[in-house]
């Protein structure tokens, strides 16, 4: 028995999607050019596959599971759940407007063209606001659109905003916030859940490792009660003696969130010679 998993072919999610299985433990044969693989030390197989097409492989269950942006399944996912947000690949889907058109509400777009490659999500935002607009469907380039005169507005992912920027566009609504997430099929077998729920196991202790730090620190024994309300740590901080007399070692793990703002305490707590080194897993 495997459980079968979809992951981008080639594209923004390809990499990071492979790198995470990697940093579970689990190594694939990696052709290029091969649309399936077997993992080796794992009961999984591998499907490469195009992110758009991945909801419908699920909702048919040729797939068990996939790693797949979060926006694609609010788009034709209907029915598919998310088992975990996986942290990257993240992106907004927003409408934009050219630069010199004022906007003060998205009444504004009332009976507007707006292109988009989000056609579910856009219907269904603007007409939770009470907004009809006419929709133009293109598969890519979308940015393009208000330039060449295809539309009035645009719906598409933004990041860093350089692609809107470029094209003498303005973010005016966030419809959703997205990132890449493990979706599970509704049709998934209780045996290959057994498997999916190991698979999850092992991201959930790879992600808790990204999102935090391994701190070892010296600190004279009179500072180590104040220090250690300082530090969280998994349980408690530990904390062993120096073989220089009246002074230890505290060790304890940090979140990466919190991370410069509790280091800055620490410093001024008195501690010294501060180590910090990253966390392969966290297994809880
Ligand atoms: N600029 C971006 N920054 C961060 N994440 C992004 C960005 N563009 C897209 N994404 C996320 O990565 C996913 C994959 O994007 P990509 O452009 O690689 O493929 P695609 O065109 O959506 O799909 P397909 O594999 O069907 O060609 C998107 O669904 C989205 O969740
Ligand atoms: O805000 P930014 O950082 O500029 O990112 C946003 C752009 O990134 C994506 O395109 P991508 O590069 O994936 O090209 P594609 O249209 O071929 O998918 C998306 O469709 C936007 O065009
Ligand atoms: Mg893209």
């Amino acid at each position: 028995m495997k459980l079968k998993i979809a992951v981008q072919k080639s594209g923004r999610l390809n990499e990071d999607s492979l790198g995470l299985l990697k940093d579970c433990g689990i190594s694939i044969d990696n052709g290029r050019d091969q649309l399936k693989a077997e993992a080796k030390n794992f009961p999984m197989e591998i499907y490469y596959l195009r992110n758009g097409d991945i909801p419908q492989y699920l909702k048919d269950g040729v797939v068990d599971c996939a790693i797949i942006g979060e926006n694609v399944l609010v788009e034709k996912g209907n029915g598919i759940s998310i088992a975990e947000k996986l942290g990257f690949s993240k992106c907004r889907v927003s409408l934009a407007i050219p630069k010199s058109e004022k906007y003060t509400t998205i009444n504004d777009l009332n009976g507007k063209r707006i292109a988009t490659s989000y056609p579910e999500t856009t219907k269904n935002y603007l007409a939770s606001k009470g907004i009809s607009a006419d929709l133009h469907i293109i598969n890519g380039s979308v940015e393009i659109a208000p330039n060449i005169g295809l539309a009035d507005a645009i719906c598409d992912i933004v990041s860093s905003g350089s692609t809107l920027f470029k094209n003498n566009l303005k973010e005016v609504e966030v419809m959703m916030k997205s990132e890449a997430v493990l979706a599970v099929s509704p049709t998934i077998s209780s045996e290959r859940n057994t498997i999916l729920e190991k698979l999850r196991f092992r991201i959930q202790s790879v992600l808790k490792g990204r999102d935090s730090k391994y701190v070892l620190l010296n600190a004279p024994n009179e500072k180590l009660e104040q220090i250690t309300t300082i530090l969280p740590g998994m349980k408690s901080p530990t904390i062993l003696p120096l073989a220089q007399e009246g002074w230890s070692s505290i060790h304890s793990v940090i979140d990466q969130e919190e991370f410069w703002d509790i280091i800055d305490k620490l410093k001024e707590a008195g501690a010294e010679g501060i180590l910090v080194c990253p966390i392969e897993k966290m297994v809880l």
